[in-house]
């Protein structure tokens, strides 16, 4: 198995609904997105998947969140917008332009601080 991941930051603001103790107020994260894509088989290149077209799609996605209140975000507005819930909706925006490329899973990471981490995980085929 193969692994090829990379990385990128955005600046966002949101509230949580629920117990949830001062994040129930409006705050902000510096928030850390990482994607892993995965399969069993390199291309003729030697390649898993172009580094750069997959970061290129991954700071697409950072863009449409970047300085934004996540709770007002198309597709992310109406939701509690958890780490796991950012996870969610980035993984749903990047698979549909992974799927038939070879590639088996994709891994998505919402860190919101540097020690804490939610993942969002499925195959691709
Ligand atoms: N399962 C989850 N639990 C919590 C989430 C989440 O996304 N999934 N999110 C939060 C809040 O976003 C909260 O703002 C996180 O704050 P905290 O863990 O305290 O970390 P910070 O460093 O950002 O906050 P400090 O106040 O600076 O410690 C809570 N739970
Ligand atoms: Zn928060």
């Amino acid at each position: 198995m193969y692994e090829v991941c990379v990385a990128t930051s955005f600046e966002a603001a949101h509230r949580l609904v629920g117990d949830f103790g001062p994040a129930s107020r409006l705050h902000g994260h510096t928030y850390r997105l990482e994607v892993v894509v995965r399969g069993e088989r390199l291309r003729e290149d030697g390649t898993l998947y172009d580094i750069g077209a997959l970061q290129e799609a991954v700071d697409g996605i950072a863009a449409s969140l970047h300085y934004r209140n996540l709770d007002e975000v198309p597709g992310l507005s109406g939701a509690n917008t958890t780490a796991e819930v950012v996870a969610s909706h980035c993984w749903e925006s990047l698979a549909p332009g992974l799927r038939g490329r070879g590639l088996s899973s994709l891994t998505v990471r919402i860190w919101e601080n540097p020690d804490v981490y939610a993942a969002c995980e499925g195959a691709l085929e």
